[in-house]
């Protein structure tokens, strides 16, 4: 049975559908990230997944229940973001004792070698970190607590490029000892790709493709040639995006739903295409990029 299903699902603020009918099933242990451009809706989402916001129509289940108000629900789950609200006054052992306290599969042995080896100090208050340590610190909580479900929402803001590569390593490894059913909402799909079984990718509150990560890396490729063999090439092709890459030349990207030998013979290279930028090709709101503001 899946952890999680939608059917229909909205949130709207004042007109705006910032999730928009959104229906998805996810499995129980599987690592998904979801990934969508700046205010595509990926946070709202993942908020009522949780039961944190409540939505406007259509359905949402986790752990077969209405995560709104359910105990179930929030007992089970956790979202690890920036916007974690812990009580001010206790220090960090006090914050791993409610932790042990609040959540049942909580693992101490592994929260304490986590925090020792990021270096942190029982007396410390949460408030006397750096942002990135905040931030550490959030993710060893969500780590150790061992939910069955576990999201979370731009894990890595802040954190050095140590830290995050750290994190992964962390994740996959304590995934695949305890497996249980994980999202990542993130930017950086090119730096965590190698832990997603699932890949979501949302615009505008909608789905544009929930897929496992192996076939996402097989879903474009990027074709280089003559401009003049090139368009007549692509006529009858899928094409996410081109542009003139010298004088003469065209690159294309294309859905990658025909044989690759065809285009070879024509003297058109062929390369592939990484998940990440088949996500911006995917989502771009216009064939031009930044560079067309400058001219
Ligand atoms: N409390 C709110 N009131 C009004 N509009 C909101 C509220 N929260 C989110 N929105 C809007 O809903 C849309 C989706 O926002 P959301 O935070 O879910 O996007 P996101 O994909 O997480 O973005 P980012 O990658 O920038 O964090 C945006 O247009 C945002 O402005």
């Amino acid at each position: 049975m899946n952890v999680i299903e939608t059917t229909g699902l909205t949130k709207t603020y004042k007109g705006l559908n910032a999730v928009d009918e959104l229906t998805l099933q996810i499995k129980p242990e599987t690592i998904t990230g979801v990934i969508g451009r700046n205010g595509a809706g990926k946070t709202t989402l993942l908020k009522m997944l949780v039961g944190f916001l409540k939505e406007t129509s259509g359905e949402v289940k986790v752990f077969s229940e209405r995560p709104f108000n359910s105990l179930n629900v929030s007992a089970n789950s956790i979202v690890i973001d920036d916007q974690m609200v812990f009580p001010d006054s206790l220090t960090l052992e006090e914050l791993l004792k409610e932790g042990e306290r609040f959540y049942d599969g909580w693992d101490m042995t592994f929260a304490r070698k986590l925090f020792e080896y990021f270096s942190f100090r029982p007396h410390q208050l949460l408030k006397q970190l750096s942002k990135g340590k905040k931030t550490t610190f959030n993710v060893l909580f969500g780590l150790a607590s061992r939910c069955a479900l576990t999201i979370f929402d731009e894990p890595t803001t802040g954190m050095d490029a140590a830290v995050r590569k750290d994190f992964y390593r962390v994740l996959l490894k304590d995934y695949l000892a305890h497996p249980r059913t994980i999202i990542i909402s993130s930017h950086y799909l090119d730096e965590m790709e190698h832990i997603l079984e699932d890949v979501l990718l949302i615009d505008e509150g909608q789905k544009v493709m929930h897929k496992p990560i192996d076939d996402l890396k097989e879903y474009a490729v990027s074709l280089t040639g003559p401009a003049a063999v090139m368009e007549q090439w692509l006529y009858d092709k899928t094409v996410l995006a081109r542009k003139l890459s010298a004088p003469g030349t065209m690159q294309a990207v294309v859905k990658n739903d025909f044989p690759m030998e065809h285009a070879e013979k024509m003297g058109i290279h062929v390369a592939p295409v990484a998940p990440a930028d088949v996500c911006i090709y995917l989502t771009a709101k216009s064939e031009g990029g930044i560079d067309d503001v400058l001219e």
